[in-house]
């Protein structure tokens, strides 16, 4: 019988692989044991909050920083102990975005773009047809001649992206690309990694504190603490079902709330409708659980909060629910059943007349 085929060839290096990597500064623990493995074509995103150790991890990456223990492989090939020199094509398989984009002042956005391709000593024509692609890429054509202060925001940042992707990295590592920029021009930029990501097949390993940010491309996320990894997982589970306490708190701006009026008037003992707060996701979160459990039960049932969501092509979302069963005695029988269709089912208390 043939298994399942896997999602990754296993002969092929990962990208990005980091193994047990710990760094110290002093007394204090920045990174502890990171274990992670980015494979070709994926989006990953590393989220956390300020402090939790993301620019360490960036910096060890990237070489700036030794780790004290563990291993860094990029593309099969071990960092540790290169020279400056050896460490330079190494470097030039990541291109890096940036939070404030890092473009030079008086240089023009065809010279910011051809920079990396001027370093690693590509000729001029090669260069200039490099240079028009990736202003296509990133629709910029016709804004060659202009200056990094001629252009807005998310323009600087289409610029970043290109000078990242000129010399053809394996891995593309953003770091809070989109924390300066409003959420419109967030929205685009993060389109744009998304197109790259699918049309190119680029590798894109995204540092951010922001889970708007995550929802959005990522793929896979890990969640960082205090230098740990303290959760990791498929995007549309980690929210739909956090499991840690830091996770539940970046996530708190993104799920729905149940409705002030309604909490306001929740009684935890008795009341017409039972209101429940129903968290769905992945494929179970399809099937017509509302209209099975009216019909079911004979109850009647109204949506009062909530929303659903579509992360990385999976259903995901909170719903608050209330219920008016046929007798309250129905109640522990229609939460079991809830709970069974459900990734968590939590009665939160009844109300009387409508809210
Ligand atoms: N060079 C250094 N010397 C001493 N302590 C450091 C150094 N670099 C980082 N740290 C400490 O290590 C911890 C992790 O810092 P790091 O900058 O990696 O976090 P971060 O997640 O990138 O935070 P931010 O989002 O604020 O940049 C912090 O407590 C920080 O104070």
């Amino acid at each position: 019988m043939h298994s399942a085929v896997p999602d990754h060839d296993d002969h092929q290096s990962p990208i990005l692989r980091l193994n047990g990597v710990s760094k110290r500064f002093g007394e204090h623990a920045a990174i502890s044991d990171i274990n992670l493995t980015i494979h070709s074509g994926e989006i990953l995103g590393i989220i956390g909050r300020s402090g939790a150790g993301k620019s360490t991890l960036i910096r060890c990456i990237n070489g700036l920083v030794q780790p004290d223990q563990g291993t860094v492989e990029v593309e099969g090939r071990a960092i540790a102990g290169l020279s400056e020199s050896e460490l330079q094509p190494v470097r030039r398989r990541i291109g890096m975005v940036f939070q404030h984009f890092n473009l030079l002042a008086n240089k023009t956005v065809a010279q910011n773009i051809a920079l990396p391709l001027k370093i690693a000593g590509r000729p001029r024509p090669e260069r200039q047809r490099r240079v028009l692609e990736l202003l296509e890429l990133v629709g910029l054509s016709g804004r060659e001649h202009n200056y990094p202060a001629q252009l807005s925001g998310g323009q600087k940042q289409r610029v970043g992206i290109a000078r990242a992707l000129a010399a053809e990295p394996a891995l593309l590592l953003s770091d809070e690309a989109t924390s300066a920029l409003d959420p419109e021009t967030t929205e685009q930029i993060l389109r744009l990694l998304g197109d790259i990501n699918k049309r190119l097949g680029l590798t894109i390993l995204l540092i951010t504190h922001e889970m708007e940010v995550i929802r959005r491309i990522a793929q896979r996320v890990i969640v960082l603490d205090s230098g740990r990894i303290v959760e990791e997982g498929q995007t549309w589970r980690i929210f739909a079902t956090p499991q840690s306490a830091i996770t539940r708190k970046l996530l708190g701006s993104v799920l729905p709330e149940a409705p002030a009026t309604l909490l306001a008037q929740l009684n935890p003992n008795a009341g017409e409708e039972a209101i429940f707060r129903l968290d769905l996701g992945g494929p179970g979160a399809s099937a017509p659980i509302l209209s099975d459990i009216a019909r079911q039960f004979n109850a009647s049932l109204r949506l009062v909060g909530g929303g659903m969501d579509d992360i990385q092509g999976q259903p995901v979302g909170r719903l608050f629910l209330a219920v008016r069963p046929q007798s309250p005695a129905d109640i522990p029988a229609i939460t079991n059943a809830l709970a069974g269709h459900t990734l968590q089912t939590e009665l939160l208390g009844y109300v009387s007349g409508t809210v």
